[in-house]
C-alpha cells in the first residue's frame, strides 16, 4: 500500500490505497517502515511522500473508527516523520484532508499541486484532527485562521493555503518531478526550524480572546454539537500548554469524541449520503445496470411558488425551461419573482450577474399547455388534487412526444393513480421537491408499479444534475417524508389537547436538534393547505367535519387546527397562526395567550382534562410514532434501506445530522425500548392505529442482541 522507490538520492514513499488513499492500517505501517528504511539507507538524502492516483491521503480510514484500533497510530507514524534525520517533503495533490494533512504537517516541507485543496473535515464526522492537527496548524497559521479552518471543516484551496503558510510552494507542472527537485534543494539544511513541535504559536498571548469569540460563534452555528467545542479546547491547549501536554489534551478530547453518539451518527451519515442515491428496484434493475435518458429541456406546469422554484433548479444548471401557467397575470408575477430570487442569489455571491442573465435567457413563460410538445421532461406542480392532476396528465400524454417523461411534484398522491390517466405509465413518476424548492437539497423521487427502470434512472440522474440529494422511494400515501412526518403532526396536536402548548412541543423538539418544531413549520408553510386537504378528503368520504368531531372512521381526530383556520390564523402569511407575528410574513414567532385561550376553551368544550406533558413524552410520541412508521415503510419496501429514510429526514425535514436520522436514532435508543414504548402508546391510544407496532420492529426487537442497522432489512424483511 506504500511503494518504496529510490531515485538517485531521493526515496519516494508512494501511497497506493484507492479511491482516496485513506490512511488505513497497512498505509500507516508502510509509511512507518518507509521512513525507517530511508533513514537507514546511506544512499538516501531526502524523502518524498506522495499519493498515487487522484489524491494525497484524504484522511484516516473512516471505516476503521468504532473498531478496535490497530497500531501503529497515525501519531506514531507522524512523530517518526518529524524525527527523520533526512528532510521529508510531502507533495500534495487532490484533496489532502484530515489525517492526510496531518501527515503533511509532520513533514518538514509541504509543496502542492496548485489545484489541490487541504482541510480538516473531522468536525463533520463529530471528531477533531486527532493526530496533532489542532496543535500543529495554529503554529503555521495563527489561532484565528486555525480555529476557522478546524471548526468549519471547509476545504481551503492551494493558493489560500500558501497564503496562510500551510504550504511552502505551489506546483503547476509534474508534481513528482518537482518534488524531487525541491527535495534536492533542501538536502543538508537544518531541520529543527522546520519541525512544528519546536515552534511556538506566535499569537499565543491572544488565545483567550480568540477562544471566546470562536466559542460563541460555534455555539450559535453548530447548536448542540460537541465536536466544534472540543476542537476549540484543543486549539486553546496548543497555545497555553507545552507541546507534549497539548498533544495529551488533544488525544483525550479526541477519545471523548470518538466514543460519542454524535460522532457515530455523523460517520453513519457520511456513508448514508453516498449510499442513499444508489438505487435498486425489486426487479433487480439498479443504478449499476440502467442508463438514464439525456434530458435537454423541461416544462414545469404551474407557476405557483413551488413551480417557480422548481424552474429555478433547472435553469440555473443550464437546462431550458418552459414555465406554463394558464393565468397570464400569475405567469408574469412568477417570472418577476424568479428574476428577483436570482437577483438575491447574485447579492449573496451564490451566482454571478452573468449566470443570472444566462439562466433567465433559457426560461420561457407560456399560457398554453400545447407548447410543451417537444420537451424531454415535464414536472407538474399544480394544486394537490388527484382529479386535477389526472386531467393534466391525460392532456400531457396527448401533447408530449412519446419519449417524454411525465412527472408529478405531488407530495402525497399515489403515482399509480396519476399514471392510469396516461397511455405511458412506464414514463410516469413522482419528483417530490421540498419547499423552498430552489433551496432545499432533497428530492424524493417516486416510482409506481409501472414506472420503467430507465425512467427511474433518468429522474435520479437529473436530480444529481440539479444538485439535489435524490432518494428513490416506492409510491404509497405520503411516500416516506410526509407519511412518517404525519405522525409527528398528529401527536403534536393531540398533545395540545392533552395539556401542552405549541411552544412546549416546539421547544422540546428543537432542543433535540430539529431545525424547527412542528407548529413553527405549519406557520411557515401555512395551515390553509392542510385544512383544504382535510376538507377534500372528508368530502370524498362523505364526512362532515365539525369542532365536535373527535373520530373519523374510528381514528382519533383533533379539530383544533380547523378552529385556527376558521379564525383566519393561517400562519406567518396572516401574521397569526400557532404563534403571533409582528406583521404578516414576519419571521419571529411569539407565544400567543390567545392561542392558549383557544386551546383551553377547545378542551373545556370537549370535556378533555389537561395534564402536564413531560419532555420525554413529547419526544417519544412524536419521534417513536414516526420511527414505527419508518419500520413499516421498510417492511413494505417503500424505502429500500434505513439510510434512505434517514437522508430524507436530514435533507427534507430538518432532522439533526448529528443524530443520524430517525432510524439511526432508533438504533441508538435500542429497538427493544422503542418497541416497548410503541406498544405502550398503542395501548394508551388505540384510536390512533398508526401506533400498531410494525412487524419488522417487533422481530428485530426480539433478537437477544441488538441487530446492527445495516442488517435490518437483509436479516428480517425477507422472513416477514
Ligand atoms: C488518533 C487519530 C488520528 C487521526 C485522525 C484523523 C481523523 C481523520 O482523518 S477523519 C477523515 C477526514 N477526512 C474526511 O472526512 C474526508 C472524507 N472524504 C471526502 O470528503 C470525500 O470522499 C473526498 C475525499 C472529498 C472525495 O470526494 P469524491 O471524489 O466525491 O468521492 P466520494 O464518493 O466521496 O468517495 C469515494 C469513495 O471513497 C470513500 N471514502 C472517502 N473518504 C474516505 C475515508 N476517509 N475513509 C474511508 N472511505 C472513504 C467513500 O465512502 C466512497 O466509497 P464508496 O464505497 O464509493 O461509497
Amino acid at each position: 500500500m506504500v511503494d518504496y522507490i529510490v531515485d538517485g538520492n531521493i526515496a519516494v514513499l508512494e501511497i497506493n490505497n484507492p479511491p482516496v488513499n485513506a490512511l488505513s492500517i497497512h498505509v500507516r505501517e508502510g509509511l512507518l517502515t518507509g521512513i525507517q528504511k530511508a533513514n537507514q539507507d546511506g544512499s538516501v538524502q531526502a524523502i518524498v511522500i506522495i499519493g498515487k492516483g487522484s489524491t494525497f491521503p484524504s484522511g484516516a480510514d473512516i471505516r476503521e473508527f468504532g473498531k478496535p484500533p490497530k497500531e501503529p497510530w497515525l501519531t506514531a507514524v507522524g512523530e517518526a516523520i518529524e524525527a527523520s534525520e533526512k528532510p521529508v517533503i510531502s507533495a500534495l495533490h487532490g484533496t489532502a484532508l484530515g489525517g492526510g494533512l496531518e501527515v503533511a504537517l509532520f513533514s518538514h516541507y509541504r509543496i502542492a499541486d496548485e489545484r489541490s485543496r487541504v482541510g480538516f473535515p473531522e468536525v463533520k464526522l463529530g471528531l477533531l484532527p486527532g493526530a496533532q492537527g489542532t496543535i500543529r496548524l495554529p503554529r503555521l497559521t495563527g489561532l484565528a485562521v486555525a480555529m476557522r479552518i478546524i471548526t468549519s471543516g471547509d476545504h481551503i484551496n492551494a493558493p489560500e493555503a500558501l497564503k496562510y503558510g500551510i504550504l511552502d510552494k505551489l506546483i503547476s507542472g509534474n508534481l513528482l518531478q518537482e518534488a524531487k527537485t525541491f527535495a534536492k534543494s533542501v538536502i543538508g539544511k537544518p531541520l529543527d526550524n522546520r519541525r512544528l513541535s519546536k515552534i511556538a504559536v506566535r499569537d499565543a498571548a491572544t488565545v483567550d480572546k480568540h477562544f471566546d469569540e470562536a466559542l460563541a460563534e460555534v455555539k450559535r452555528k453548530y447548536k448542540g454539537m460537541i465536536a466544534p467545542v472540543n476542537c476549540l479546547k484543543s486549539i486553546r491547549g496548543s497555545a497555553k500548554l507545552p507541546f507534549v501536554e497539548a498533544a495529551r489534551l488533544e488525544a483525550a478530547l479526541f477519545r471523548e469524541l470518538l466514543t460519542s453518539a454524535q460522532s457515530a451518527a455523523l460517520r453513519y451519515s457520511f456513508f448514508a449520503d453516498r449510499s442513499a442515491p444508489r438505487w435498486k428496484l425489486p426487479s433487480g434493475a439498479s443504478i449499476e445496470n440502467t442508463k438514464p435518458d439525456i434530458i435537454k429541456s423541461v416544462a414545469v406546469i404551474g407557476a405557483g411558488t413551488m413551480g417557480s422554484a422548481i424552474a429555478i433548479c433547472f435553469i440555473r444548471v443550464g437546462i431550458p425551461v418552459l414555465l406554463v401557467e394558464q393565468n397570464d397575470k400569475l405567469l408574469q408575477n412568477a417570472l418577476k419573482n424568479i428574476g428577483q430570487i436570482l437577483q438575491g442569489s447574485v447579492k449573496l455571491n451564490r451566482i454571478t450577474a452573468d449566470q443570472r442573465k444566462q439562466s433567465l435567457q433559457i426560461l420561457r413563460g407560456e399560457t398554453s399547455l400545447d407548447i410543451v410538445s417537444d420537451v424531454d421532461l415535464v414536472v407538474e406542480a399544480v394544486f394537490e388534487n388527484l382529479k386535477l392532476k389526472q386531467e393534466i396528465f391525460a392532456r400531457l400524454d396527448k401533447i408530449c412526444k412519446p419519449s417524454a417523461l411525465l412527472c408529478s411534484n405531488t407530495s402525497t398522491l399515489d403515482i399509480d393513480k396519476i399514471a392510469v390517466a396516461t397511455n405511458r405509465p412506464g414514463k410516469v413518476a413522482g419528483m417530490h421537491f421540498f419547499a423552498p424548492a430552489h433551496i432545499m437539497k432533497l428530492l424524493e423521487n417516486v416510482y409506481g408499479t409501472h414506472t420503467s427502470p430507465s425512467t427511474v434512472a433518468t429522474i435520479m440522474d437529473i436530480g444529481k444534475r440539479i444538485g439535489k440529494v435524490s432518494v428513490l422511494v416506492r409510491t404509497c400515501d405520503g411516500f416516506v417524508a410526509n407519511r412518517m412526518n404525519r405522525m409527528v403532526g398528529n401527536e403534536a396536536v393531540f398533545m395540545l389537547e392533552e395539556g401542552a402548548l405549541p411552544q412546549d412541543v416546539d421547544r422540546v423538539l428543537e432542543d433535540f436538534g430539529m431545525a424547527m418544531g412542528p407548529f413553527r413549520v405549519t406557520d411557515l408553510s401555512g395551515s390553509d393547505v392542510g385544512w383544504r386537504i382535510r376538507q377534500e378528503r372528508a368530502k370524498e368520504q362523505g364526512i362532515q367535519l365539525t369542532y365536535e368531531t373527535r373520530f373519523v372512521n374510528g381514528e382519533r381526530y383533533s379539530s383544533l387546527p380547523d378552529r385556527l383556520y376558521e379564525l383566519g390564523r393561517y400562519g406567518q402569511k396572516t401574521g397569526k397562526g400557532w404563534y403571533r407575528y409582528e406583521k404578516p410574513f414576519a419571521r419571529t414567532a411569539y407565544p400567543d395567550p390567545e392561542i392558549t385561550d383557544v386551546i383551553n376553551s377547545h378542551c373545556r368544550s370537549l370535556g378533555i382534562e389537561r395534564r402536564v406533558i413531560p419532555p420525554q413524552e413529547i419526544i417519544e410520541r412524536c419521534l417513536f410514532a414516526a420511527i414505527n412508521e419508518g419500520f413499516k415503510v421498510l417492511e413494505e419496501g417503500v424505502a429500500e434501506k434505513p439510510e434512505n429514510i434517514d437522508i430524507i429526514w436530514q435533507y427534507g425535514l430538518g432532522f439533526p445530522r448529528y443524530r443520524g436520522g430517525p432510524m439511526f436514532y432508533a438504533s441508538q435508543v435500542g429497538l427493544k425500548t422503542i418497541y416497548e414504548r410503541v406498544c405502550y402508546y398503542y395501548d394508551a391510544f388505540p384510536h390512533s392505529s398508526y401506533w400498531a407496532p410494525s412487524d419488522l420492529l417487533r422481530k428485530l426487537a426480539s433478537h437477544s442482541t441488538e441487530v446492527p442497522i445495516d442488517q435490518w432489512t437483509s436479516k428480517e424483511r425477507s422472513r416477514l
